[in-house]
């Protein structure tokens, strides 16, 4: 009874709630698919009254009602942790700013470094105690609240309610406004993975071993792993990853994972957020299989390399001779983001009997049918390198897989070339030639 009068107390409309914003405020808009919608709107409709408003976010899902109001950022500038596809499209025209980050280390920025004005974040119903769940994005939502000075929840009954772990719920006693929404939750499918995805797919599972504690990536190719993990005889398969993805769904279904052999969370598919289909959502919804912690625990290398036997299964864009590895970006364009890339690369690679792979189809057509190869002698101008080639081990193709760890630049252009689709494979030598790293007695 106590939480309820302190619940109608706060309870505002949307309009009144987005009235809390100031000219000159940082707002956090949080994170994936638990991000404000309604508050959003009210504040588009303040446009005119206010002046440099900066918005944060991380993967936005659904339309932005400040950028639509606002397309050339006269009064919201529009800054992203990690772009989504609709990111990358408002970047593309001008519309958002990117924000570079570790992603173990992103709690730790809030409190040592941002400043929130105002936190408007997407939670589900208050529970009998006064707790609200921050439901599939626990990632950083603790660190935004704990900074923020109004913190305002958009309640949604639709999103499901995670068990924690920790660092997954707020109290009302933290927050200042309540507004209530039914907007359904963002459905993000994968695309159905490509034949090349598959072959590399089945290149990494002989290489899983029984017990192992796998972690799988954005993007389509990690989940096409993930969905043939599902098919596989692989069991007592325990999960530790940042990212919660349908694939983890059909593991589970299948019988593959039991946790039975982790060294920390025994038992629990851990993770820090989670993105995908219905199926998703509907699992995860007050399952005790699956424990939510916040992002300073799942993807610190030091916890990760705890788990023996990890295997990191993470998808990239390009790699240059030298064995540099750009996931985020193609030349200027930022595509995505640096994520748990960084983190999974080094604790995966760290931990007893673990495995860090970094996978890519050879090549990509581009929207006029034409092919280009992902292996290049140099990245593209302007690429951003998400892994140097210092902490880089094995990167696989659908031509095979290359341990780069210890080699030396002939044996790491000989490897990577090997991997390269054969229509560039006679190019690529010739430059690795230009650049001094083939050896004269290496195979053409
Ligand atoms: C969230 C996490 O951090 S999980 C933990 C691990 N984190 C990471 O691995 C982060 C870095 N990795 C990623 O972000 C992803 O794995 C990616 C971006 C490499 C692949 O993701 P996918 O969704 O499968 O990428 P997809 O193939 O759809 O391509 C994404 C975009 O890049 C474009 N693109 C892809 N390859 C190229 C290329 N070689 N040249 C130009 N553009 C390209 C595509 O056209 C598409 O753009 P569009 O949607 O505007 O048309
Ligand atoms: C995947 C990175 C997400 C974030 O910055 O919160």
């Amino acid at each position: 009874m106590q939480f309820v009068n302190e619940y109608r107390q706060k309870l505002v409309s949307a309009d009144v709630a987005a009235k809390a914003v100031k000219s000159g405020d940082w707002v956090d808009y949080g994170q994936f698919v638990c991000q404000t919608q309604v508050v959003d709107e009210a504040l588009a409709k303040r446009k005119d009254e206010l002046q440099d408003v900066k918005i944060r976010a991380t993967t936005r899902t659904t339309p932005l009602a400040v950028v639509q109001a606002d397309p050339h950022q006269e009064v919201f500038t529009y800054n992203n942790f990690h772009y989504s596809g609709y990111d990358r499209k408002l970047q593309d025209q001008g519309s958002a700013f990117f924000i570079p980050i570790f992603y173990h280390e992103k709690p730790g920025y809030y409190k040592n470094f941002l400043d929130v004005d105002v936190a408007i974040l997407a939670v589900t119903p208050m529970d009998d105690f006064g707790y609200f769940n921050f439901s599939t994005s626990v990632a950083t939502s603790r660190a935004i609240v704990e900074k923020a000075k109004i913190v305002i929840l958009e309640v949604n009954p639709n999103l499901p309610r995670v068990m924690g772990g920790n660092n997954e719920t707020v109290h009302i006693s933290e927050i200042d406004y309540i507004v209530e929404a039914n907007w359904a939750v963002p459905e993000i499918p994968n695309a159905l993975p490509s034949k090349e995805d598959e072959q590399i797919a089945s290149l990494i599972i002989p290489e899983i071993r029984n017990g192992s504690c796998i972690q799988l990536g954005i993007g389509g190719m990690p989940n096409a792993v993930g969905s043939l993990i599902a098919k596989s005889d692989l069991k007592d398969l325990g999960v530790h990853t940042e990212m919660f993805v349908d694939a983890f769904v059909d593991m589970y279904e299948a019988g593959n994972l039991n946790g039975s052999q982790k060294q920390l969370d025994k038992g629990k598919i851990v993770y820090t957020f989670a993105m995908g289909t219905n199926k998703t959502y509907e699992f995860l919804h007050n399952n005790p299989a699956a424990a939510a912690y916040s992002v300073d625990y799942v993807n610190d290398p030091m916890i990760i390399r705890q788990q023996d036997n990890m295997v990191g299964i993470n998808n990239c864009m390009e790699i240059d001779l030298y064995g540099q590895v750009s996931s985020e970006s193609v030349g200027t364009r930022q595509i995505s983001g640096t994520g748990g890339q960084g983190d999974f690369t080094i604790g995966s690679y760290e931990s007893k009997g673990g495995q860090s792979y970094i996978a890519m189809t050879s090549s990509y057509v581009d929207r006029a049918g034409q092919r280009h190869s992902r292996i290049k002698n140099f990245l593209s101008q302007g690429s951003i390198v998400t892994i140097p080639r210092s902490l880089v081990s094995n990167i696989v193709t659908e031509y095979g897989i290359v341990n780069l760890k210890g080699k030396s630049t002939w044996e790491r252009a000989e490897g990577i070339i090997s991997l390269a689709h054969p229509d560039f494979r006679d190019d690529l030598i010739k430059q690795a030639e230009q650049m001094n790293i083939w050896r004269r007695s290496n195979k053409r």
